[in-house]
């Protein structure tokens, strides 16, 4: 199989597993409670920007010819550092989704019945999902031979995070104090013992 195409099918593979993973969560938190919930509109049009790198640019990449002028050389190493990468991405987003519990959501958003995770993965780190979405882009950097769509989720998902974080943590510390304040002094935000 020509190793363009072999990089198309991995790539829809790893999104239709990430979706797979999500599914059972998003139904489990359906039922719980909303009592606060922050920047809506902001928060559709960061999520907007985000599906646009991850998953519409490289979509397009794949099932049209539009992008195909800033294609470039590609070799079966980067295939396979690619996939690699894809894979340890969705492991930790299912780690993730595991650990939070009813305690995620797609956006900002406390539940009544909201409890603040500090263990499992949220022992190293305070947003390893952010983590797995990096990777996931980094994934997408190296598995598409594309000057546009291989960069994009760096993009989307980055502006994503930038603009959120701030507004995040700000919400965890209007709600838990002190708590989260002590959780943040002893955790790294993305990278254990890094940043
Ligand atoms: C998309 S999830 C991402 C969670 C976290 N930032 C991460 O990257 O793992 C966002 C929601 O998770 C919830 N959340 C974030 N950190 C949490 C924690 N340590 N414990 C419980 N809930 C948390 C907040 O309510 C937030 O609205």
């Amino acid at each position: 199989m020509n190793l363009i195409v072999a990089a198309k099918i991995a790539w829809a593979v790893g999104v239709v597993s990430w979706w797979l993973i999500r599914r059972p969560f998003e139904r489990k938190v359906k039922r719980e409670r909303v009592v606060d919930a922050r920047d809506r509109v902001r928060e559709f049009v960061l999520l907007s920007i985000s599906t646009l790198g991850l998953g519409i640019t490289p979509l397009v990449w794949a099932v049209t010819k539009a992008l195909n002028f800033a294609n470039y050389p590609y070799s079966p190493v980067q295939f396979a550092l690619g996939v690699l990468v894809f894979l340890f991405s969705l492991w930790l987003f299912r780690r993730t989704h595991k650990d939070l519990g009813k305690n995620w959501s797609v956006t900002l958003e406390i539940k009544d019945t909201h409890k603040l995770i500090t263990e499992g993965v949220y022992r190293y780190v305070r947003h390893p999902m952010y983590t797995a979405f990096f990777l996931w882009a980094l994934a997408q950097l190296i598995l598409i031979p594309n000057w546009i769509a291989g960069p994009a989720g760096v993009i989307g998902f980055g502006t994503l995070f930038l603009f959120r974080i701030g507004r995040e943590e700000q919400m965890m510390l209007d709600t838990f104090g002190d708590e989260y304040r002590a959780y943040s002094a002893r955790t790294a935000r993305l990278i254990p013992g890094v940043f």
